[in-house]
């Protein structure tokens, strides 16, 4: 039963029972239309967004893929990897039905009954590679965030058949297939801008070996300004692949200062970031940037990104043609899925996890 209205969630107990024990996310939350933000939602005022500087002038680069082998094409995604870590891709091959159709399925998961949803929980999911879930790290959070997932890592056909969310499957299977493309156009200038010449079938596995899709869905929320969609962090991937909505919220840093950049919504596009494992394979040459998404006040927002990752049972470290180049390593070499773990166990907290794997 939902709880009444007067004092709702005072007691934590009780908020952690809806939200996350009963499967309504916070998205029941916003539907209970409450007054105010629960106060487990409550950000300490550094890492609320209307504390923070934001240049509204500036903007990430925006790069026409039509011609992406054209050596200034090439230069100008390397230079972006580089010194923003971010940037927007138009004009890619991904269709822009596959993209429509993710999000259609996107708003059909969430739709569904919290005690549909409540099946791909970390509780009562049949598989680790399923998962539905709310925040990021609840139990190693001191302030909760204000957004609902669904986190989907691909191992085979026959496996999401059988796991995933039959709403979403084969919407979410068509973007993952269809971006591949993209993926390995921009891998390949990436590798060509630090002289890696060929990606034989080692380095492509080291690369783009396992892909995880989320679905996020931030709804509107009560008090903004006192919380965060998704709190200050870089992304663990090699490349990330977003596709947001035409609400907007996302905020990059801007060269390790103070400032931070809105990334605006443009219908077609797709939003690149450099991961940690790309910072640490290309010896910190191309970089991950911190980025964080701020809570609407009078809109529901989605986005869909795609992690293209190494395997779990790859060693990362910088590329051994960097090393006989002769350039210092600057990072260990790691297990991934080591990374990952150390990633997944604490709270957000920006650039923190790479000092794992620092020499
Ligand atoms: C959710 O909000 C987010 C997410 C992000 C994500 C950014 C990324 O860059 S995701 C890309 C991550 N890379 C991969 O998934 C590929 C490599 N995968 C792996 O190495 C493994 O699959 C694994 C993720 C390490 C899980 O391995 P497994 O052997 O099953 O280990 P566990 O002990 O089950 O899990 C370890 C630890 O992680 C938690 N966890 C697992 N999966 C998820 C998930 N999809 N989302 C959240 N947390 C997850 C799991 O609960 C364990 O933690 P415990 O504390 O429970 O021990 C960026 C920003 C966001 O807001
Ligand atoms: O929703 C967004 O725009 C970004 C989400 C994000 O940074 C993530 O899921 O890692
Ligand atoms: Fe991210």
């Amino acid at each position: 039963m939902a709880p009444t209205l007067a004092d709702p969630f005072n007691d934590s107990s009780a908020l952690l029972e809806f939200v996350i024990n009963q499967g309504n996310g916070v998205k029941g939350l916003s539907e209970l239309g409450l007054g105010a933000l629960p106060k487990q939602y409550i950000q300490p005022l550094e890492e609320r967004t209307c504390m923070t500087r934001i240049e509204p002038q500036e903007s990430i680069p925006i790069i026409d893929m039509s011609n992406w082998e054209d050596p200034e094409v090439a230069k100008s995604i390397c230079d972006a990897a580089s010194k923003w870590g971010f940037f927007q891709i138009i004009n890619h091959d991904v269709p822009i039905e596959v993209l429509e159709n993710v999000k259609d399925a996107t708003y059909r998961f969430f739709s569904l009954p919290a005690e549909v949803k409540n099946k791909y929980s970390k509780e009562h999911s049949s598989s680790n590679n399923v998962r539905f879930g709310t925040s990021f790290t609840p139990h190693a959070e001191k302030a909760l965030e204000w957004k609902d997932f669904l986190s989907l890592f691909y191992i085979s056909e026959e496996e999401a058949s059988a796991l995933w969310p039959s709403t979403c499957r084969e919407q979410v299977l068509d973007y993952m297939k269809e971006s591949k493309v993209v993926i390995k156009q921009l891998l390949q200038v990436l590798m060509k801008g630090l002289n890696v010449n060929v990606i034989d079938e080692t380095k492509e596995s080291l690369f783009m070996g396992s892909m995880r899709t989320n679905l996020n869905y931030y709804p509107k929320c009560p008090n903004p300004e006192l919380t965060v969609g998704v709190g200050r962090h870089s992304d663990v991937s090699t490349l990330t692949i977003l596709l947001q909505d035409e609400i907007g919220g996302l905020f990059v840093r801007k060269n390790e200062g103070d400032n931070w950049i809105h990334v605006p919504p443009i219908k077609g596009s797709l939003v690149i970031n450099v991961g940690d494992a790309l910072q640490i394979l290309s010896n910190g040459r191309y970089r991950s940037v911190e980025h964080r998404v701020v809570a609407n006040g009078s809109k529901n927002r989605i986005s869909v990104p795609i992690f293209v990752n190494p395997r779990p049972t790859n060693m990362i470290e910088p590329l051994p043609e960097l090393i006989a180049s002769g350039e210092k390593p600057i990072y260990k070499q790691i297990l991934y899925s080591d990374y990952v773990k150390h990633f997944f166990r604490k709270a957000h907290d920006g650039k923190k996890t790479v000092e794992f794997a620092e020499l």
